[in-house]
């Protein structure tokens, strides 16, 4: 008999981002508000995760501390095998340049920038050559083609969250976070850009992480993270819109 041998173990990996035991409170003069009380989750390398919950429950809140844009009350934060906690303010800029990017709901493009200009400006901030057929692609990916050359107040709402969409892609980091990437857009835009999420975790092993409303728009992610006053409550593995609305309307009882 002949046996085949067993391939190499895998080396272990980290998870893409670690959130181990984060708390976040918020302090003013009105009292204190627990936005995370101890969120402990792993997103694993080339996941596409959802993050819903109630308004309030610690979404935005979530991502911004997973991101390194915000700091935990209590708790750690990983990125790969990396405590960003205890990176300076440099460092941390410099890793969330290299391997980070982002989708949020001010768009934070520049404004004195060109459609094209903003798209680049990730790649050029990070000391990186600039393709530019790459970023024309990046642009006609997300349905903007012919619009390199417009400036962010010469575009429509939906138009300006596409080219923050293209920015994010082009870039090609470990990490994109995304909070509402959809909420601007028609639902044809929308179901492409949630491919093209979809296609980057998939076929280039890119973690992705996205908060939304839209059953719809999480049924796209492999896994559903439930929150609810600050905990995570839940989670759903390939569900689609029906289950995970379904899920919704019980938290918001
Ligand atoms: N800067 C802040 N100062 C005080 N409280 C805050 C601050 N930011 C958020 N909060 C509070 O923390 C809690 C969580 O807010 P967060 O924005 O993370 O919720 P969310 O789930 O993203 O909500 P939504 O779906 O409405 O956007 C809320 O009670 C909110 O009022």
């Amino acid at each position: 008999m002949t046996t085949t041998p067993l391939p190499p173990a895998p080396a272990w990996t980290p998870a893409a981002v670690t959130l181990d035991g984060i708390t976040r409170t918020y302090r003013s003069r009105a009292g204190e508000v627990h936005a995370l009380r101890g969120v402990t989750h792993a997103f694993a390398r080339g996941s596409f995760t959802a993050v819903m919950g109630p308004s309030g429950s610690g979404k935005s809140t979530l991502l911004q501390v997973a991101a390194g844009l915000d700091r935990p009350t209590r708790g750690e934060v990983r990125i790969g095998d990396v405590p960003i906690g205890r990176l300076g303010e440099a460092a941390r800029t410099r890793l969330r340049r290299s391997s980070m990017a982002f989708v949020f709901q001010a768009y934070n493009l520049l404004d004195a920038l060109t459609a094209y200009e903003n798209v680049a400006l990730p790649a050029r901030l990070a000391g990186r050559r600039v393709d530019r057929a790459a970023v024309l692609a990046a642009l006609a990916a997300v349905g903007l083609d012919g619009l390199a050359k417009r400036r962010p107040a010469e575009l429509s709402g939906g138009q300006q969250q596409r080219v923050a969409i293209a920015r994010a892609l082009h870039a090609r980091p470990d990490v994109l976070f995304a909070d509402e990437p959809t909420g601007a857009l028609d639902r044809a835009s929308g179901r492409q850009v949630l491919e093209l999420m979809r296609t980057a975790a998939e076929e280039r092993g890119q973690t992705i992480v996205m908060v939304t409303h839209d059953p719809l728009a999480a049924s796209y992610a492999d896994s559903v993270l439930f929150l609810a006053d600050g905990l995570v409550v839940g989670r759903l593995q390939g569900a689609d819109a029906t289950a995970i609305a379904a899920a919704m309307s019980e938290l918001e009882r």
